[in-house]
Parts: C-alpha cells; structure tokens; sequence
C-alpha cells in the first residue's frame, strides 16, 4: 500500500512511519510512505502557501493551488486511483472499521493543513473524504497523519509478528483489551497476581481473559457493547461478570 501525505512538516510525518512496525513495514516494502511538501509547488519567489481569509478575521488560509499541484503530482507519481482525505476536526470520527476499509485501499493521500484552514474550494473538488482523529484542536493535520499511517500501516499483511497481531486481535474484535500481568509474582507493593493466570489451565486463562475484556467494555465503554451483538458465551460470561461487580 502506498500512502501519500501532503505536508508543511514532511519531516514529522516521514520520522514517525521510519520507526517501530510501520518502519518495518516499510523496509519490507509492505508500505510506502512519501511525502510532499506544498511550498516546492508554490509558483512565487516567496514560496507562498497561505492568504489571507476573505471576510476577514485572524489568521491564514491555505491556498488552493500549491495543494492542488501536489495533489496532481501524486497521482502522476503511480497508476493506482487515489482515495484523497483530509484530517481535520470537521471530519467522520476515525474508527478501526474505517481503518481497515483505508488499509485494504491500493493508495490514499492525506492532506494535513496548518494555520486556520484550507480553501474550502479545494476540499469540495479534491477530498474524497474528511477524517477527524477525535474533538480536540491540534495545531495541524500531522498527528492525525501519523495515526492513519500507523493504524493502518500496522494492517499490511505481513507487518505484524503473533504478539501484535494477537494483540490487534483483542482490540478489533470491538472490546477493550483484558488486564496483562508480568513478574514479580507477588510485588511487595501492589500484591499479587490473578490466581488463573499462574494455573497453566489454558482454556480457563482464555476463559478469563474474555471476561475481562467484556466486563472492561461494559464498565469503561458501554457505547462499544452496543455495536456489537454477543454470541451466547460472551453473553454469559459477561452476566457472571455483571453479578460479581455488583456484589
Ligand atoms: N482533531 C483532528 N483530527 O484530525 N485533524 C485534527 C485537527 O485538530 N487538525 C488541526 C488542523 C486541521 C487543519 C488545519 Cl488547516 C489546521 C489545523
């Protein structure tokens, strides 16, 4: 999959997908990551890339065209059609749903705008859609930028080892993750460790471990419970849960 970011900071974007799984994933070629700046498409001496916000008010607005010429670079840069977003807080709430749909895409483009905006102009003609990381104000697209790479960079078939998969696993099946556990067994602190966990009685860790995640889910998103429907086991495992929190 490769993944085109149009970005005034090329250099945040391409160091957070050099490191960790999306790193690997690109030295594996599993993904491509390239980036582009819209001030080397910019036609004036000054390298223009912002104007002032017809109707007046504080701050800058991105102009159409060095984005637009960005744009066009990238898609003459490969053969494969271009699913164009942009990150902004206007934007569909980004959900692992929709990361997996962008993850089995051959190629998006995410455009991350600074200062107060962009030219709504170029969002209408050139957005196939826009994404919000979550309701709060960063100070520009990158980060959510970096998330998309990350979410669905970590999806490339081959990208993940049997812990991170297993992991992703947990987590997408839509429930919280269950509580993990590491040495000391017992911590002159904080005490001890879930007897289940130290039995070697694997259907009963599993057994556990799904009964947290759906007791986890109920307690701290119960939004999430209603999403999903429950196949009988989970159903029961999380009324046991539901009965012994109440006691
Ligand atoms: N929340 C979010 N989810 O994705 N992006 C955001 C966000 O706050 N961007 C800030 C931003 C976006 C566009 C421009 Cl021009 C300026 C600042």
């Amino acid at each position: 999959m490769r993944i085109d970011v149009v970005s005034l900071f090329p250099d945040f974007v391409r160091q957070s997908a050099a490191i960790g799984v999306v790193g690997r994933a690109q030295q594996r070629e599993l993904l491509q990551v390239e980036t582009w700046n819209p001030r080397d498409f910019a036609t004036d001496n000054y390298r223009t890339v912002d104007g002032r916000p017809f109707g007046g008010g504080p701050g800058m607005v991105m102009l159409i065209d060095p984005l637009r010429a960005a744009l066009a670079a990238i898609r003459e840069a490969a053969p494969e059609p271009v699913h164009v977003i942009y990150l902004s807080p206007q934007g569909a709430r980004l959900t692992q749903k929709k990361v997996e749909a962008l993850a089995g895409m051959p190629r998006i483009a995410l455009i991350c705008g600074r200062y107060e905006g962009v030219d709504e102009r170029l969002i209408e003609h050139e957005v196939d859609e826009e994404l919000s990381i979550g309701d709060y104000v960063l100070s520009g697209g990158e980060l959510g930028a970096a998330v998309i790479i990350d979410a669905v960079g970590r999806l490339q078939e081959g990208a993940l080892n049997d812990a991170q998969s297993a992991q992703q696993d947990s987590f997408s099946d839509g429930l919280l993750d269950c509580p993990h556990y590491t040495r000391p067994v017992h911590h002159d602190v904080w005490g001890g460790v879930p007897e289940v966990l130290l039995s070697g009685d694997h259907a009963a860790i599993r057994r556990w471990r799904r009964k947290q995640s759906l007791g986890r889910t109920w307690l701290r998103r119960p939004d999430l419970l209603t999403q999903r429907a429950l196949d009988d086991e989970s159903r029961a495992l999380l009324d046991e849960f539901r009965r012994e929190y109440t006691r």
